[in-house]
């Protein structure tokens, strides 16, 4: 009897976004950073994992003009370009995920890590470390920070209203690495009110792993961030040339 194929690793980006936060005459995405396309860095770091992954799949809108022009050489074989990309970055990923079946050939029992593409600072051994905890996880999980600073709960009228215990609490980051068919069904139950694919697991009353990330793994999202960004890219850079 044959066994069944042993289960891929996937990567989707959504990339669909307009960043009307990030104050950008275009998606945020695809602004020039240290030189780059934003997009292009965060490429880099799944294509610097090779072949260990399945395929990487950008999920950009439907009429999507952008990503060919800033990014000639995308896909390259084992990639995919999906125009899939819908209202909310939840349909984003899970129109993604049913072209990705589709278009790709990934299966139900597959892994699939959703990253950001305004993640552009992600290192690859943060990824390694992602699928070394999740790969035997019966749920997956998610690279996340422990609260740093002081949490503070809010008035209407932006006054304390209390100051919040923070040793349980997390900021959420991506990658997030859940089985494509259980990540379908949760989004397919909790639809659009969710703002991360982990939040959609918690829906179906699982708890992802949480998975020490670090600061600068930060979601390029407001007009100070591309400066922040690009001098930590710089200094990578000078530091990867001494
Ligand atoms: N409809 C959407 C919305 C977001 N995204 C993607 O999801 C990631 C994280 O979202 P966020 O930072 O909120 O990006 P935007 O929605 O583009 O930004 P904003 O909320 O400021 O408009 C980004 O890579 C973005 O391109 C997406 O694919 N489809
Ligand atoms: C998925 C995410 O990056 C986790 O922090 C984040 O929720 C996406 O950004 P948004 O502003 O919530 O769309």
């Amino acid at each position: 009897m044959s066994q069944p194929p042993p289960p891929r690793l996937f990567v989707l980006i959504p990339c669909a976004g307009t960043g009307s936060r990030a104050g950008a005459p275009g998606p945020k995405q695809y602004e020039p950073l240290a030189g780059r396309p934003l997009v292009a860095h965060t490429l880099d770091v799944f294509r610097a994992l090779g072949p260990r992954l399945a395929g990487i799949a950008l999920v950009v809108a439907p009429d999507d003009q952008r990503l060919a022009e800033v990014l000639p050489g995308f896909p390259a074989p084992g990639e995919w370009l999906l125009r899939a990309g819908g209202a909310t970055r939840a349909q984003s990923v899970a129109q993604g995920l049913a072209a990705l079946r589709e278009e790709a050939g990934a299966l139900p029992t597959d892994w699939v890590l959703v990253h950001d593409a305004a993640r552009c600072l992600l290192l690859p051994s943060q990824v390694d470390a992602l699928i070394g905890a999740c790969v035997h996880d019966p749920v997956g999980g998610l690279l996340a920070l422990p609260l740093p600073d002081t949490l503070k709960a809010a008035t209407p009228d932006g006054r304390v209203a209390a100051t919040v215990a923070r040793a349980d609490k997390w900021l959420a980051q991506t990658p997030q690495m859940f089985r494509i068919g259980l990540l379908q069904e949760a989004l397919a139950r909790m639809g659009d009110a969710v703002t991360d694919e982990a939040s959609a697991i918690e829906g179906l009353g699982l708890a992802p792993r949480l998975v020490p990330g670090t600061a600068s793994n930060f979601k390029v999202t407001f007009p100070d961030d591309f400066a922040l960004a690009a001098a930590v890219l710089q200094a990578r850079h000078a530091a990867a040339d001494r």
